[in-house]
């Protein structure tokens, strides 16, 4: 049984899944797998898609990366965009971040995103792509949304992930 709890963070890129992960590291010890550097520097993936300036990531590949690191143990935040591949087994909590689209235009436009990969990110938050991908994947209990529109969100949202982390830990130990 795991001493420490996997949790995902996911959510539309730029959402602020690596300003939340690492925070959340820094106050509580996890470890923030940054899934995006694992396909990279692991070769979890069947090439580049220039289309998308992105890795075509091969999740056989990555599924057994995660299992050489030992994840099933417990102890990761898990910082990516897909949540589903992950087996049920393994995750305690899925932390699905949210913001207004004004936001993310923002955020990815500073990100020089290309104007058709601004548009498919905008149309996936409108339309809640991974909301509704960990809702089908997990059980509802464990599924989380929080929004992330200003500083003062992430403030509130790792207090609260600490409390969480702090009662999973109590129901454990009795
Ligand atoms: N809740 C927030 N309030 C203000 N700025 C944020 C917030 N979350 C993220 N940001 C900013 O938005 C940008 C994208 O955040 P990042 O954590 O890299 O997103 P992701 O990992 O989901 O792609 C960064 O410049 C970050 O500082």
């Amino acid at each position: 049984m795991r001493t420490s709890p996997n949790i995902i963070v996911t959510g539309t890129p730029g959402v602020g899944k690596t300003t939340h992960c690492e925070e959340i590291a820094r106050r509580t010890g996890l470890k923030h797998l940054a899934i995006n550097q694992i396909v990279k520097d692991r070769e979890c993936h069947d090439g580049w898609d220039e289309e998308y300036s992105s890795w075509i990531v091969n999740e056989d590949k990555l599924l057994d990366a995660l299992e050489d690191d030992t994840i099933p143990e417990g102890g990761y935040l898990i910082d990516w965009h897909a949540c589903d591949l992950f087996p049920e087994s393994w995750i305690d909590l899925v932390i699905v971040l949210r913001v207004d689209s004004s936001t993310l235009y923002d955020r990815l436009t500073e990100r020089k995103y290309s104007e058709k990969k601004l548009q498919e990110n905008l149309d996936s938050e409108i339309m809640e792509v991974l909301l509704s991908e960990a809702r089908e994947a997990y059980a509802e209990e464990i599924v989380v949304e929080l929004t992330s529109n200003t500083a003062d969100e992430v403030e509130s949202n790792v207090a609260r992930i600490e409390s969480w982390l702090e009662q999973w830990k109590k129901d454990r130990t009795g």
